[in-house]
Order: C-alpha cells, then sequence, then structure tokens
C-alpha cells in the first residue's frame, strides 16, 4: 500500500475559521452584536491553561467577544454554579464553556447541566445529548471533537458512509458515544469497542473508519488497521522525548504524540490524521462554529453549514 494521505486537521480548522470571520461581520452588520463565548476555567492545570488561552485567542480572531473566568481552585460548587447562572442570563453571551475536568469537590454533572443548553457550545448537556441521539441533528450542538473528527472523514469520503465499517475505541461521553451518533446518522455501520472487547486487533482490522480515543499513547499499532482505511487519531499524549535532550529543570522534553501509531499506521491506511494538527485544530473551529450558530439562532439568521 502506498503512504497514506496526511489529513490536515489544521488547514481544514483554518478555511472553517475564516467562514466563521467572514458570517460573524454580516451578523455584526444586521445586529450590532458580535457572538460572545465565554470560557470559565478552575485552577491552574497549566495545560488546561494553555487550552483555554488559544480557544480565548481563536475567538478574538474570529471577531468575538470573549469573556474569560479564571477561578482559583478553592473556588467552592455554589460558586462556580452562580457563576454558570449569570453568564445564563447574560444576553451579550452565546457559547458557555466550562474547562473540565474540574477539582474533585466540585460535582461536574452539576455544572454542566446548570448550563443553559441554547449556549451549551461543548454539547454536553442532557438535553445536547438527547437531540444528537435523537437525530435532532439541526437543534443539537455536537461535541466539538466529534463533530470536527466527523469533518474530517468527510473530507476523505464525502457524506453518505453507507456500507462502511465504523469502529471506534474509546466510549466516552465526550468522544465515543457522540462519534457513534455521527457516524450512524452518516449511515455508517458502527461499532463501539473498548478496553473490555475481546480481539481488539480483529475488530479494529474490520474498519473502514478507524477512530481512535482511547488515552493510550501510540497504542493501535500497524496490526490494528485495514488496508486502505481512514485513521482518525483523537488521542493527544505527552510522552518524554529524551532525544529531544533535556529542558532547564533537568527533565527529559517531551513530544505529542496520538493513540496511533503514526508511521506504521500511515503504511496501511488510504488518509491519517497526524498529531499534533489533526483533530486537536477541528476542536476548536468547532468551537467557534457552535458559538457562531448560537448567536445566529438568537437573531434568527441564517448560519453558514460546516
Ligand atoms: N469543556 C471542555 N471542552 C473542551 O473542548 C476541552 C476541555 N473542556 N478540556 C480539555 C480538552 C482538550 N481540548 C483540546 C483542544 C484543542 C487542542 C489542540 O489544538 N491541540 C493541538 C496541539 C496543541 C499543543 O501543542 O499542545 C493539535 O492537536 O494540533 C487540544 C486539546 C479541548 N478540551
Amino acid at each position: 500500500m502506498a503512504e497514506a494521505k496526511r489529513i490536515d486537521g489544521k488547514a481544514v480548522a483554518a478555511r472553517i475559521i475564516e467562514t466563521v470571520k467572514a458570517s460573524t461581520e454580516t451578523l455584526k452588520a444586521k445586529t450590532g452584536t458580535a457572538p460572545g463565548l465565554a470560557v470559565v476555567i478552575v485552577g491552574e492545570d497549566p495545560a488546561s491553561q494553555v487550552y483555554v488561552g488559544s480557544k480565548a485567542k481563536t475567538a478574538k480572531e474570529c471577531g468575538f467577544t470573549s469573556i474569560k473566568h479564571e477561578l482559583d481552585a478553592e473556588t467552592s460548587e455554589e460558586t462556580l454554579l452562580k457563576v454558570v447562572r449569570d453568564l445564563n442570563a447574560d444576553p451579550a453571551v452565546n457559547g458557555i464553556l466550562v474547562q473540565l475536568p474540574l477539582p474533585k469537590h466540585i460535582d461536574e454533572a452539576k455544572v454542566i447541566q446548570t448550563i443553559d443548553p441554547d449556549k451549551d457550545v461543548d454539547g454536553f448537556h442532557l438535553i445536547n445529548v438527547g437531540r444528537l441521539s435523537t437525530g435532532a441533528l439541526a437543534e443539537a450542538f455536537v461535541p466539538c471533537t466529534p463533530a470536527g473528527s466527523m469533518l474530517l472523514v468527510r473530507e476523505v469520503l464525502g457524506d453518505d458512509l453507507s456500507g462502511k465499517n465504523a469502529v471506534i475505541v474509546g466510549r466516552s461521553n465526550i468522544v465515543g458515544k457522540p462519534m457513534a451518533q455521527l457516524l450512524l446518522a452518516a449511515n455508517a455501520t458502527v461499532t463501539i469497542a473498548h478496553s473490555r472487547t475481546r480481539d481488539l486487533q480483529a475488530v479494529c482490522r474490520g474498519a473502514d473508519i478507524l477512530v481512535a480515543a482511547v488515552g493510550r499513547p501510540e497504542m493501535l499499532t500497524g496490526d490494528y488497521v485495514k488496508d486502505g482505511a481512514v485513521v482518525i487519531d483523537v488521542g493527544i499524549n505527552r510522552i518524554e522525548a529524551p532525544e529531544k535532550g533535556l529542558k532547564e529543570d533537568g527533565t527529559p522534553k517531551t513530544r505529542l504524540v496520538g493513540d496511533v501509531n503514526y508511521a506504521e499506521a500511515s503504511e496501511k491506511a488510504a488518509a491519517i490524521t497526524p498529531v499534533p494538527g489533526g483533530v486537536g485544530p477541528m476542536t476548536i473551529a468547532m468551537l467557534m462554529a457552535n458559538t457562531l450558530r448560537s448567536a445566529c439562532r438568537v437573531a434568527g439568521a441564517e448560519a453558514p453549514k460546516f
């Protein structure tokens, strides 16, 4: 098999952001107001800080108003719920994202269910989960990572996945389950595999579309990939890379890898997403798309199709 096509998530994400930007200008001209995105972060996890920073930066690039609430790690659940309720009531806010994970003393589910479903641009509220799983896709906010992954699948295979076998490895509420719903809505035959699946390798080898969302660095080697498959790698794992030398504090430098062994898988796949530069940038782009869609809905304006 020839070397696989590398699916450039960064380029597709840039295209989406251009569309969001243009549509934001139209909306501003019509209503005089910009879409508003509120990001709430509790605690100082450095990785979370980086993600929140790039979300805020992209929001500004799109012409949104972007507000950030940084609460310290000891913030009580009640205080956080109040912040969320205030954002629900604020007409300048179209999208609310509470960065996960939250500190242990806070009930994550309770916080998510407090977000107004029509501002839930993460798509985690039960109302949006229900909309997606009943096929009410026009009304649903779809979680950003699976929504972005789905656009990358469509880049390669088009909109109709009739006759294709899709295997998702990972059953999380944030990625695996919503990804299954999206693939099913596009007519694929869907299997959700996970850590307790018997003969995972054989199951994966049956996949025309293989989605890896296990959170284990480079776990899916070439042996898991069917010739000609489309491979979507959702994993983002930071591993030590001693070959790059040491950081100033004497610990080894790190690099990002996915859940798929890219070098091996790309010898078999027809197309594959890299890490970084694959699904990650799409996640942020879809957050912008969802926020725009929310603002358009309030304004009674047509939102672009993505
Ligand atoms: N409520 C909530 N919603 C989220 O969407 C959410 C969250 N909580 N908590 C944390 C995760 C993580 N996440 C990422 C988004 C973009 C990249 C991304 O753009 N990654 C780049 C690399 C970035 C780097 O170099 O570290 C890439 O893959 O190319 C990664 C991770 C969103 N998350």
